[in-house]
């Protein structure tokens, strides 16, 4: 079993990550989890942030020479503005020089609609939200994208699967339908500002965000994920939480700002009668193969050795600039929230960060089918099972 955990904040000196359960063997450099990590800092639509902040990747534990030892995996991501948020949030007196132009910290007692600020106020009796908002934040999927990066090299080295994102909705706008990519395509996907498939809708969606920037406004999407090439039979039909669409969903809902997950065609399968919504399954020279795709490449929770395709819809940014009402804490007035400030739209790196949580789910839906100690004893296992399927 694979267990993962982060901690840090927002605004701390550092995130760590912990992987727990991957076997040895696994073939994974620093220089591959930084490039994952600077993947995460692209898109049309951030804020400053990403542009002068830097993740600064430390292994402490769990790979050596370039291979995980099959011990718990630990790493270190350092924060380079630590210092001067050292300063600007700080009780103690601060360094002018440091501060360099900053606001000193006054505190945030003007909650924003949608982000976890006044929620978490409530639960852990906090009279402002900084002590809410600082774990509440994205920047925490930094480690989350650091441990998807070792989960994808391990499902490559044990089936050959490869993991893709892109951006099919942002706003209004819709990436067209069917075109799908595949891992070949990633470094232009990467290329684009929005990681969007298709170059026309793609300019509109940079269109989209001009606008919205414009006018004070946030705007969300929709992403979708793509594994190609995993076996049939991963995750199980026969308990709820075995099933993999339920453990993709919970992993995906786990990422901030997603509002809803989809397999396949999802919500649309809804629309449609049952003659159109199913994938026939045909006899083909390579094997038994479906006809299409519409089922996201799941059927009783188990993957079906189609495509797997998953898509997560991010709601638009919570720090909106044009600030919605809310109550100042302190008075109890009707105000504005705080707002400083903020990205338009993050909807390309949640991409990023739904491709790491739909890693670290399937790499674990691996190991409980197959097992193994080193990642040659469950590519083995992986490459027996096939051998020997009864119907293939
Ligand atoms: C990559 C990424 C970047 C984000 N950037 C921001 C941001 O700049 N401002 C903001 O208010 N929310 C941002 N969010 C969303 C908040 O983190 C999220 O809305 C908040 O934690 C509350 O959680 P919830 O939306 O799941 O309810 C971002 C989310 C992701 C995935
Ligand atoms: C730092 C990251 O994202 C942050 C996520 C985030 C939020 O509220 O979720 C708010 C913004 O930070 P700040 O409030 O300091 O401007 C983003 O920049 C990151 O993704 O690395």
């Amino acid at each position: 079993m694979l267990r993962w955990l982060t901690a840090g904040e927002s605004h701390g000196p550092a995130l760590v990550a912990t992987l727990d359960g991957l076997p040895a063997g696994v073939e994974v450099t620093s220089k591959e989890i930084q490039a994952a990590l600077a993947r995460r800092r692209l898109g049309y639509g951030r804020g400053a942030r990403m542009a002068f902040e830097a993740d600064e990747l430390e292994i402490i534990g769990g790979i050596r020479h370039g291979r995980t030892l099959g011990s718990p995996i630990a790493m270190r991501i350092g924060n380079s503005e630590w210092p001067k948020w050292d300063q600007v949030m700080s009780a103690d007196p601060v360094d002018p020089e440091t501060l360099a132009g900053l606001k000193r910290n006054a505190p945030l007692t003007r909650p924003r609609p949608g982000h976890a600020d006044l929620a978490g106020m409530q639960k852990f009796d906090f009279d402002e939200a900084r002590p809410i908002l600082e774990r509440a934040s994205a920047r925490e999927t930094a480690a989350r994208v650091a441990l998807g990066e070792i989960a994808a090299q391990f499902i490559a080295q044990t089936t050959g699967a490869t993991i893709v994102s892109h951006v099919v909705e942002l706003g209004t706008v819709k990436a067209p339908a069917g075109v799908l990519p595949s891992h070949a395509d990633v470094e232009r996907l990467d290329a684009d500002p929005l990681r969007c498939f298709d170059p026309d809708a793609s300019a509109a969606m940079v269109a989209e965000v001009d606008a919205a920037h414009k006018d004070g406004d946030t705007l969300g999407g929709v992403v979708e994920v793509i594994v190609e090439g995993l076996p049939p039979g991963l995750g199980s039909h026969t308990q709820w939480d075995r099933r993999l669409d339920s453990r993709l969903a919970a992993a995906l809902m786990g990422i901030q700002a997603i509002k809803g997950v989809e397999l396949g065609d999802g919500f649309e399968l809804a629309r449609t009668r049952g003659s159109l919504a199913h994938d026939e399954i045909v006899p083909t020279p390579e094997g038994i193969r479906r006809v299409s795709g519409r089922a996201g490449g799941t059927e009783g929770g188990m993957t079906t050795g189609e495509l797997l395709r998953v898509r997560a819809a991010m709601k638009p940014i919570a720090t909106v600039p044009r600030a919605l009402r809310t109550i100042d804490v302190q008075t109890g007035e009707e105000t504005r929230a705080h707002h400083q400030r903020s990205d338009v739209c993050a909807v390309p790196a949640a991409g990023i960060v739904a491709e790491a949580m739909v890693a670290l789910v399937v790499a674990d839906a691996l190991l409980e089918k197959f097992g193994g100690d080193s990642v040659g004893e469950t590519a083995r296992n992986v490459r027996t099972y096939l051998e020997n399927l009864s119907y293939r």
